[in-house]
Formats: C-alpha cells, structure tokens, sequence
C-alpha cells in the first residue's frame, strides 16, 4: 500500500512517470501485431507505385500491337495484392489499437473495483466513468498508425537530411536553420495542444460526474425543480468541452502551418543560396535540382510527421488521466497477511469482535470519529449498537470490515487483528447490510447471489424464505428473474433492506452488521425484520446499528455510543436503569414508535 496526500476535488493526483513512457510500455506489448500492420501497409503502398508502371507497360503492349494477357494478368494481380495489402495492414494496426485500449481498460477496471474506500469518497464515480470510456478511446489511433505512421516518417525525413548533408553542406546548413525553426515552434505548440486536450477531457469527466450526480437522485432534483438549474451546469460542461476542443484544433492548424512555412521558406533559401552557390561555380545545377526536390519530397513526411506529433498529444493527454487512475491506491495486503496460514479463517460458529482502545478519523484534515473506543460482542446473539447520530455507530462497522484502518487501538476478530487478516477471509466471514440503497442494478437473484455466487435454488429459496421476500418473489413478474432497477428503485425501502438481508445470509456469515435505515418502516415491516435478526442470532453473531426500539429492547447486549466513546455497555433494563443518555433515547424511540 502507498502513502497518498489527499487530492484536491479536481481528481486523482498527478502520475509519477512521463504518459510518453507509459504510452509506450502499453503499446510495447502489441508491437509485433502493429509492425506487422506497419510493414503489410507500406508493402501495399509499394505494390500501388508499380502500377502505374504496369499501366505505361500495357499502353506499350497496345500500341506494339501485341498480346495484352499478360500485362493485363500483371496488372489484377497488382490491384488485388494492393487492395489486400492496403485493407489488412490498416485492419491489422486496428486491432492493434483496440488491443492496447483493451490492455489499459482491464489494467483500470482491475484498478477500479479494488479501490481503497477512502479513495472512492473523495473521487467523482462518472468522471471515472468517463476515464475508463472516453479517455482510452483516445488511445486507439495514437497507439496504432500514429505511432507507425510517425516513425515511418521520421525515418523518411532522417534519410532526406542525411542525403542533403551528402549532397552540399552549405544548402544543408540552411535547411537545418529551418528545421530547427520547426522544431522550436514545436516545442512550444505541442504541450498546448496537449493541455487543450486534457481540459476538454477533464470537461467531459465533469459532464460525468454532474449527470451521475443527478441520476444518483433523480427524484429529488425533480421534486426540487432544480432541473433547470442542473441542465445549466451539465451545458456549461459541454461548452467547455467544446471550447477546449476548439482550442486543441487552433494548436494543431497552427502547427500545421509552423511546419509549412520554414520548409517553403528553406525552399526559397536554398533557391537563392544554391543559385548564387552555381553562378559563382561552387555547386553543380544538377546538385542544385536534386536539392529542391529532396525539400520537395520531404515536405510530405514533414506535414505527416506534425500531424501525428499532433495526435501523439491527445494520446498523451488521455493517458495522462488514466495514468491517474492507475497510480490511485487500491486495496492491498500486509505481506504477512497474504502469506498468513489462516487457521482463523476456517474456524466455524460466530465470530468474536473486539475494540481495543481504537481511535479513528477518515482523513488527518478531519477531526476524529472515535476517541477510544473499546467494546466485545461474542458469540451467538444480538449486540445493538446505540446513540445519537454521528456518534461514530456506522463507523463501527467500516473499521470491521477493514474499509479504512484504524488510527491507534486494535480491531480484531476472533481476537486477530483485522489488519493481519487476509481480507478475502475476513470479509468472507462478515455479511454486511449497509443503511442505504444497498440494492444494485440487475435481476433479484443477481442481487442475492452477489456475495455468494455458487449458492443453489434451494439455499436461495431458505434466503429468500428467512428474508420474508416470497410475497415479492411471487409478485413480480418474472420472479427470481425480475430486474429490479438502478439502486432497486423498483422495490420498497423494506423490500431493498429485506434484499440486502437476504444476500448476506446467503453467505451464511459468522459476523452479521446490519445498519438500519433510519426511516421508519411500517408496523409489519419492522416486526419482519426483528424476527430475521433474532433468527440470524440464533446461530452467528449479529452486530446492528439499532434505531428501532424494537431492535434495542430484543439485543443481548446494548452498547451506548457518545461522541466517539463507548459509554455504556448492557441490557435494555439495566441501561434504562443506570444511563441517562440511554433512558432519553429510550424514550424518543418510544415516542416515535408510538
Ligand atoms: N466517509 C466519510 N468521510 C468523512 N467523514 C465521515 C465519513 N463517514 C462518516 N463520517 C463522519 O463520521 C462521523 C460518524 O459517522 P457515523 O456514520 O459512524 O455515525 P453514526 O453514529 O452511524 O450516525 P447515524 O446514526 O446518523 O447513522 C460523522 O460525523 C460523519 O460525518
């Protein structure tokens, strides 16, 4: 794991290695696909030279008066190997293009998903979106007849010099003043042309990341009208992505001419240099001609050379901000947690929790959550976890879980510390009810199966029986098989929770955490729920977040939460007897149940 500093919200940190070396690294790995595209392509522009040729020899052959078969043979086969030629080495340079966009979206997605949490809250979902997308989309032509492309004419233009050296050094001297000229200007246009690119991109991201954020509560903006207000901020996103395309496009045509103009100003010279060099008998007119058409051929190697430089600026920006993702901190074991033998790990019956002394905040610019929290929850049974909000309940459960490390203390289960857990094991063992929305786009049995994906019918079937879900099962269309919308918009808050329940006993956890959602539920949705904890109970160790006085008044044991601290630990009577903060909870929660 690396050290990282927080990032400002504008996104991922600054990569540590130049893109035009990461580029190259991801291309490197599809050379030989690309080289042979390269050589097949050049191979079918040598076969269309000939050609012509064929064609000279067939109006020969027509005027001679002889046989035209076998010109006529030469030149089919000359159109169709061309033809082939000319379509399989592009194709070929395609596929390599798409390969290395490939290698560099699974090296992201692998990125992605085992991202550290801490990192996923900072960062904005649709802007990552848009990376793993837009960005990489970026990189196909870059990496495929761009970078043959350009070094072709590179090799071509290091051959004209290298003949004009031969050929008179003086008009060389002058061609090179010229060529330095270009290089100069490029210089100075090409990292705009790249900046133009990474802000139009990062415009895109933002586009992203501000639809995503509507999507993301898309009732809500409805019902605060603020559509207007959104769509704004969404055209204002693409306008700046337009913008900065438009700039990218005033860099590149000016390349284009800061190319053109030296050479045809290094024609004129040469002109005049070389053709006061011959009238004083210094140079040969013939050395003069060569000259001139050696400037005049390169002069398409050149433009090309710019245009692919050009576009070489786009694939650097794009791989800039993917090199962003990459270089972002994932989820990674201790060494001697991988290798650990985890005797723990196969251990059966519920699992023990443990606080030791644990003191949290989410970041060092943030104040801390937990100041010293120490509590133990074993074995089978129902520990409720209680308190005013923000007192630090949810945060339990995220430390459990190894989503963030603890800042001092020790969190352990079955008396190990979680940081020397392998965390497959770890997690594996827990199954964890987040508060909110913790249904995910797909059918139902998706959702179920998500933590136990070799689980049988009828192991789904109990599930679905414990969760009191077979009223929804048998409700809706396809059963089992029924989509049930982003976020589970199709299901009710209960029927979500109840879901969310379901799939985590599927795992047949020896840890249950479930957060209640603070909303009330409905008499029979509450009473549903505590019998499905208390079954859970029955067998593993049950953790919850406890809002419902239900809840509270059936655990086995009660910890009171303040601040940060643990400052109560018992029964429902006990604590009503001896903790006052615990008394006027108690008290709210009956008003409101009431
Ligand atoms: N990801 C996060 N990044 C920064 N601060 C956070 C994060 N999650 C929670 N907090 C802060 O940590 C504190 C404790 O939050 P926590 O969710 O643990 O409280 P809670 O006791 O579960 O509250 P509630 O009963 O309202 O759910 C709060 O002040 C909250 O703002």
């Amino acid at each position: 794991m690396t050290d990282t500093t927080p990032a400002t919200d504008a996104g991922p940190e600054a990569p540590a290695r130049a893109p035009i070396t990461r580029l190259w690294a991801y291309a490197r790995q599809h050379l030989r696909l690309l080289l042979i595209g390269g050589a097949l392509s050049f191979a079918g522009g040598l076969v269309g030279l000939v050609q012509p040729l064929i064609a000279m020899d067939v109006i020969d052959t027509l005027s001679n008066g002889e046989s035209l078969t076998r010109p006529l043979l030469y030149l089919g086969a000359v159109v169709i190997v061309g033809g082939a030629l000319s379509a399989l080495g592009p194709y070929l340079m395609q596929i390599a293009g798409q390969d290395v966009v490939l290698t560099v979206r699974k090296q992201l997605i692998g990125r992605l998903v085992r991202l550290q949490v801490a990192e996923v809250d900072r960062l904005k979902p649709g802007d990552l979106v848009s990376r793993l997308t837009s960005d990489t989309n970026l990189l196909r032509t870059v990496a495929s007849t761009t970078v043959i492309g350009g070094v072709t004419d590179a090799f071509m233009i290091l051959g004209g010099i290298g003949l004009m050296a031969w050929l008179d050094p003086v008009l060389f001297g002058t061609t090179m003043a010229m060529v330095a000229m270009v290089t100069v200007m490029m210089l100075f246009i090409m990292p705009r042309i790249q900046n133009a690119t990474v802000d139009s991109q990062k415009a895109l991201g933002d586009m992203g990341s501000l639809l995503e954020r509507i999507f993301s509560a898309f009732r809500t903006v409805k019902a605060s009208g603020a559509e207007d207000h959104e769509t704004a901020r969404l055209e204002a996103a693409a306008t700046t992505a337009r913008d900065k395309g438009v700039k990218a496009s005033f860099w590149e045509a000016l390349a284009g001419v800061a190319a053109f103009m030296p050479v045809n100003i290094a024609f004129l010279l040469v002109l005049g240099v070389g053709g006061a060099r011959v009238a004083s008998g210094a140079m040969e007119v013939g050395t003069l001609i060569g000259f001139l058409l050696l400037l005049f051929y390169l002069m398409g190697p050149i433009s090309g050379l710019v245009a692919s430089l050009s576009q070489l600026q786009t694939g650097l920006a794009a791989i800039h901000r993917v090199e962003e993702v990459a270089n972002l901190d994932s989820e990674a074991e201790r060494p001697e947690a991988a290798q650990r033998e985890s005797h723990v790990a196969v251990a059966e019956g519920p699992a023990q929790v443990g606080f030791e002394d644990v003191t949290f905040r989410y970041a060092e610019d943030l104040p801390y959550v937990h100041h010293g929290v120490t509590f133990a929850s074993g074995g089978r049974g129902l520990t409720a976890l209680v308190g005013p909000s923000g007192a630090g309940k949810t945060t339990v459960f995220s430390l459990i879980e190894r989503f963030y490390p603890a800042t001092s203390g020790r969190v352990t289960v079955d008396g190990v510390d979680v940081r020397e857990w392998p965390l497959e094991d770890l997690r594996g063992l827990i199954g964890y009810v987040e508060q909110d929305a913790p249904v995910l786009d797909g059918s139902l049995r998706e959702n179920l199966v998500m933590a136990a994906q070799d689980a049988t019918d009828s192991e789904i079937e109990d599930v679905v029986k414990t969760a009191r879900l077979t009223e929804l099962v048998e409700k809706l269309p396809e059963g089992l098989d029924s989509r049930i919308g982003y976020r589970g918009t199709t299901l009710s808050g209960g029927e979500r929770q109840r879901v969310a329940i379901a799939r985590a006993l599927l795992r047949k956890p020896r840890l249950l955490l479930l957060d209640e959602a603070t909303s009330q539920l409905d008499a029979a949705n509450e009473a549903s729920l505590k019998q499905v904890m208390l079954d859970a109970a029955e067998h593993t160790n049950v953790i919850v977040v406890a809002h419902r006085l239900s809840t509270v008044t059936s655990a086995d044991q009660i910890v009171v939460f303040d601040a940060g601290l643990v400052r109560a630990v018992g029964t429902h009577a006990e604590l009503v007897a001896s903790d006052e903060l615990y008394r006027d909870l108690a008290a709210s929660q009956l008003l409101t149940a009431a």
